[in-house]
Formats: C-alpha cells, structure tokens, sequence
C-alpha cells in the first residue's frame, strides 16, 4: 500500500507540488498523470525518500521508505533509467545490486529473463545500451529484490510499441499477483490500457482522480456535423452543453439519442454520433498540456459536474 497525504514540496518561491493525496492498494496499478512539470517526479522521489517534503506524509507499507529496513526488498524502484553507471555490463550492474541486497545471484538470471535482457544483451556495457534496454535494465533492478510494490517514472520512455505492449503485460501480471504499482506519464492513451486507478496531477494539485472506468466512462457523446454552427445551435436549444472535441467534432453533455433527437428535430445532418468514452479525460488533458493550458484550470469539481 502506497499512501501519500497532503504532500507538499517547496523549491524556494516554487511549490512544486501542493496537498496532494491519493492511495495505492494493492492488486492495483495506478497511472500517475500530468504534463510536463506537473509534479510527478517531486511526488514519486517524496514517496521514494528522495525528496524531503515541506508538509505531509508518504508511506510506503505503513512506513516512510527511509525507514524501510533493506528497502529494495520491499519496493522496486524506477525513477530515471540512465542513473546505471555505464562501464559496467547489465549483468554485472544486477549482480552488485543482488551483493548489496542480499538476493541470490540466481535472481539476477531470473529478472534478465524477465525483462528480455537475457544471453548477449546481458554482457554488454550499459553504456553501449538504447534507451529502451536501459528501461529494461531499470526494471530489472527495481524487480530483482521481489518486492510487493512497484514505482516507476515514465517505465515506457524510450520502449518502442511491442516494449511498451511488453511492459504493460508485465505490469498487470505483477498487480494481478497482488502487487502494488504507481507508474507516472505524461501520456494519458499510454497507461489507460493498464491503469485501474488514474490520479491526475497538474500545477502541483491533483485535479481528477478514481477508477480508471469511472473516469473514462462517460454519458456524453461525441458528435459532428457538416455544419457545426447549426449543430451547436441545436443542441444549445434542446438545453444540451457541449464543448469543442476532437478532430471538428463536439462533446455533447448528453447520451447519444437525445443528441441525435435534438438534431434531427432541427433538421441538422448528422456525420458521425457516437458515445463520447473517454473524450472527457481527453478533453481534461487537452486544456492542460494544450496552448490554453494554465489559462482556464479544470479542477477534479468541474470533471465530476460535467458528467453528473
Ligand atoms: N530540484 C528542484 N529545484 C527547483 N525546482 C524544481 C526542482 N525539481 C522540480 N522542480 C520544479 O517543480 C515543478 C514540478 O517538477 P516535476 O519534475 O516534479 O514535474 P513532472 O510532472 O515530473 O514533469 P516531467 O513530466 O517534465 O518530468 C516544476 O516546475 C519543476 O521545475
């Protein structure tokens, strides 16, 4: 269980992260989110002990991770993937890793096994590495001491499709055994296939978090008409809210049928209606990482009213 309460971290005049809370059970994996600069390394180094908070609590079992006697064993840690000191070959870095932990060395054929790292791969200096193999390195080391919880920033950086397809398998097998996973992204598509729990942080704040199905769900659909004008219209006379979507389309605060009513009792053709999914989180993440990010702040308030 990862538990972080009312964290908030200071640089100087720069909060970098301000009360932030959220829980992580175990069987679960949470996909910590935001854009660029949002605070998720600050919160995942806080959780990690890296990171002295200036108010609040992360615990990691109970306890704070500096306390954790042998805190390998317990918690696997990825926080940057070019940390490994080059000159060594990923075997050798693994097989240091295991003296210092106290783990077999017959682990350390285990996790190469694991992370697609086994034969050559293993005995080549890390320096000589793609970002990719680094990233499969990184998990290798945070999984060699077998802990129960997994924390990793940005695991997918540098993974090409079939790497990150990998990852998630080996994600979701871990979580399904009973462990307990925090992964941090800037990329919402890229952890919603994994995430059973989503926090969304941006500014420092958290602005959305839950379930992943109820985040992701929606009542809403999206909808598009040749002419986009008339269709607002429609919709703004049959009381139906809607904001600009993707492509040209709208977001419609409303199911499916009552926005194809109110189009059709205008007399608005319709080219595409369909249940929005998860256009609001998309939506969410377009007003935070796009240009008018900062300018209109959505909070966690206005995600829930939009789709009561
Ligand atoms: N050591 C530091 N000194 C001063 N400011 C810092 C420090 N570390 C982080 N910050 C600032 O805190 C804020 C949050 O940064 P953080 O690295 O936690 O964000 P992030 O969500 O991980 O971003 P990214 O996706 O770019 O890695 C940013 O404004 C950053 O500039």
């Amino acid at each position: 269980m990862i538990t972080v309460e009312h964290l908030t971290k200071r640089y100087g005049a720069q909060l970098a992260v301000s009360d932030v809370s959220f829980s992580c059970a175990p069987g679960t994996v949470t996909g910590f989110l935001g854009p660029n600069g949002a605070g998720k390394s600050t919160t995942l180094r806080a959780v990690c002990g890296l990171t002295l908070p200036t108010s609040g609590t992360a615990t990691v079992g109970g306890r704070p991770y500096r306390e954790l006697p042998n805190a390998g064993r317990h918690v696997g840690v990825l926080l940057d993937a070019g940390a490994q000191h080059s000159g060594r070959t990923g075997r050798e870095a693994l097989t240091l890793a295991a003296l210092v932990q106290g783990v077999p060395r017959t682990r350390v054929d285990e996790v190469l096994e694991h992370v697609g790292l086994a034969g050559k791969p293993a005995g080549k200096r890390v320096g000589k590495y793609s970002l990719g193999m680094r990233q499969r390195l990184g998990l290798a080391m945070a999984l060699l001491g077998d802990p129960q919880v997994l924390i990793l920033d940005e695991p997918a950086n540098g993974l090409d499709p079939d790497g990150i397809f990998w990852m998630r398998g080996l994600l979701r097998g871990f979580a399904d055994r009973g462990g307990t996973v925090l992964l941090s992204s800037h990329l919402l598509r890229e952890v919603e296939a994994v995430a059973d729990q989503l926090v969304v942080i941006a500014g420092g704040r958290i602005v959305a978090q839950g379930s992943s199905a109820e985040l992701l769900a929606s009542t809403g659909s999206l909808v598009r008409a040749r002419d986009s004008a008339a269709l607002t219209a429609a919709l703004t006379a049959a009381g139906i809210g809607a904001v600009p979507g993707l492509a040209d389309g709208l977001v419609a605060d409303a199911p499916a049928e009552a926005v194809g009513l109110a189009a059709a009792t205008a007399g608005v053709a319709l080219l595409e209606l369909r249940p929005a999914g998860g256009d609001r989180l998309e939506e969410l993440f377009r007003s935070l990482t796009g240009p008018s990010a900062g300018t209109s702040p959505t909070t966690a308030t206005q995600i829930q009213e939009t789709r009561a």
